[in-house]
């Protein structure tokens, strides 16, 4: 089974790199708008999207590569709509109990910590040295960007952003599709669909 990632970008490349870690070996990259001036990342070929039909559903696994929560999802329903199925990559430094369930898509990167029962969502990026402790339920399509913070029980809705570092005490929830701003420290739950930031954090858009 191949497998091909979805952008070419610095998050791609991280991506590529913990494969590479696992003696997993990425097939081509692909992305709408290739650079102009390389064919190659790291020795892996750039295809433009427009070649996707030359690659068969049956015989390759994909991770959309693409660090926007709402351009991954567009992008992961896309490739699905096609019979294109995911796989995950997880860093070998991520110490993650044995009863953690990870979705599809998901990559959890180098130093991260994930506690008992806690459950990843499909395509989430679970970023360097980020901490998820017991029991905390991280859906679809999220973004915890490095060294956050969670501790148990905690909740984080579709789509959301945690921005680098941002912590989170217990049993508190973050709505769909909201961003938890750089350095965050987040107190109470927030509602869906909104920008919020500070100490303790509050939404402000
Ligand atoms: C490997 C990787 O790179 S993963 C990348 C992960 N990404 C991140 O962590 C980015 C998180 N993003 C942020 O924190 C952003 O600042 C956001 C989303 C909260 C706000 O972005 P914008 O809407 O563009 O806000 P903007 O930059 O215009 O700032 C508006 C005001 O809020 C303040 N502000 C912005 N972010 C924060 C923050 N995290 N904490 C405190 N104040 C902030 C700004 O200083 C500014 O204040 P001013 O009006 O007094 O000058």
């Amino acid at each position: 089974m191949r497998i091909y990632l979805y952008g070419c970008s610095g998050h791609a490349k991280v991506i590529f790199d913990i494969l590479r870690c696992c003696n997993r070996e990425v097939a081509a990259f692909f992305d709408d708008a290739p650079p102009e001036n390389s064919s190659h990342l790291h020795d892996v070929p750039i295809f433009n999207t427009s070649q996707l039909s030359n690659i068969d559903p049956l015989q390759s696994r994909w991770i959309v590569a693409i660090g926007n929560n709402s351009d991954r999802k567009n992008i992961v329903q896309n490739l699905a709509s096609k019979g294109y199925t995911f796989t995950t990559a997880v860093h070998p430094s991520a110490q993650i109990a044995k009863e953690v369930k990870i979705g599809a898509g998901t990559v959890v990167m180098a130093n991260t910590v994930i506690n008992i029962d806690s459950v990843i969502g499909q395509h989430a990026i679970i970023n360097t040295g980020a901490i998820i402790d017991h029991d905390c339920q991280i859906s679809d399509y999220v973004h915890i960007a490095p060294s956050c913070s969670l501790c148990g029980n905690v909740c984080i809705k579709e789509g959301s952003l945690l921005g680098v570092g941002t912590k989170i005490i217990p049993s508190v929830e973050v709505g769909r599709w909201t961003i938890c701003g750089a350095g965050s420290v987040v107190v109470k739950s927030m509602p869906s669909h909104c920008v919020a930031y500070g100490v303790p954090a509050t939404p402000r858009k």
